[in-house]
């Protein structure tokens, strides 16, 4: 088998793939090179900077190319419906990060709590600010999270562990498997939560979930953490939000455009941020080749 791997794949992953004799491409390609790699390839696979979107598909079209894989949970880079459409087939890796994108997001509250983002910069710049940095502390405070899939469930142990009471909200109602954290509608949720913490898919047609309306809603001093996608927070209502203080602080990982050019966003002193990096983790990387290596190996019955 050819395997593109055009975002680049876990050395372990690459060297199992190898050793089952599949050909292996770890180089990024763009442009006429993605095409013609794509369509003498049988597999590709994705993290979050290829876009594969309907005039790329429709280019590669007729060639070897079967499978498209996401290596890792949000499929919004790949126009999975179109290529579905035109028989590729396309699969995620949505159980391997849920640990790594959770730390990260606990890593953030307590950034923004404790000015951890704020004290690091200006202390490189030679400043002791100690009387601008008192903090808040997390224990007994409220946390909602908006989605209770996979990741939100692995930040509602780690938040219920240091203290928090965690709320939630979901598409779905109360759910029977969640009997320790209460369960909110939107509303509800925005209106009695400290920290609010989003954990939902990006849906484009929708577009984003937390807008004005919403941040009218939350409480004054709120803090907000994003390791979703970008979309589902109104980047300019957020902006606004976090100048009239209703927003204290906010955690961002992932943003409307990647790489972003809201730098207003970027260099808010109340903004702790982080480069889409919610999967980084060397653990999460090998879990998600592992992950991809089953995917394979399930759609051509290598097993
Ligand atoms: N920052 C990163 O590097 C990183 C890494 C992995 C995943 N993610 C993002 O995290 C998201 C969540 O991942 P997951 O594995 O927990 O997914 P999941 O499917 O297990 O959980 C998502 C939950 O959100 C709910 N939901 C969907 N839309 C909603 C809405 N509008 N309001 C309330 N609930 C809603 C779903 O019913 C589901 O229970 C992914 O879609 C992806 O975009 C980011
Ligand atoms: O590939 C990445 O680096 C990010 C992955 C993440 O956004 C996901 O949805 O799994």
């Amino acid at each position: 088998m050819r395997i593109l791997a055009n975002d680049g794949i876990d050395k372990n992953a690459e060297k199992i793939l190898v050793n089952q004799g599949h050909i292996v491409d770890t180089n990024h390609y763009d442009g006429n090179a993605l095409v013609e790699k794509m369509r003498n390839s049988d597999v590709i696979i994705v993290r979050s900077a290829t876009k594969i979107q309907k005039e790329l598909i429709e280019q590669v079209k007729g060639g070897d190319l079967k499978l498209m894989i996401r290596a890792g949970v949000g499929i919004d880079n790949i126009d999975h419906l179109y290529a579905e459409k035109n028989d590729f087939t396309v699969k995620n890796t949505p159980n391997s990060s849920s640990a790594a994108v959770a730390e990260l997001a606990i890593g953030h509250i307590f950034a923004l709590s404790r000015h951890i983002h704020a004290a690091n910069v200006t202390m490189k710049k030679g400043e002791w600010n100690k009387k601008h940095y008192k903090g808040t502390e997390i224990n007994g405070k409220t946390l909602g999270l908006v989605g209770m899939g996979r990741i939100s469930h692995e930040v509602a142990m780690r938040a219920q562990a240091l203290g928090m009471k965690v709320v939630y909200t979901d598409l779905f109602n109360k759910s029977e498997k969640y009997p320790e954290f209460e369960y909110l509608t939107l509303e509800e949720l925005l209106k009695r939560s400290d920290y609010i913490s989003l954990h939902i898919p990006y849906d484009k047609t929708k577009g984003p979930t937390i807008k004005k309306e919403q941040f009218e809603l939350m409480k004054d001093g709120v803090y907000l953490i994003n390791t979703a996608r970008g979309g589902v927070i109104d980047e300019k209502a957020l902006l606004e939000a976090l100048n009239s203080g209703k927003v204290a602080g906010a955690g961002i990982d992932v943003f409307e455009e990647e790489p972003t050019l809201n730098q207003a966003l970027v260099d808010h002193p109340k903004v702790s941020c982080t480069p889409h990096i919610g999967a980084s983790t060397e653990e999460a990387q090998e879990r998600i080749g592992l992950e991809t290596i089953d995917v394979i190996n399930n759609f051509f019955n290598l097993n």
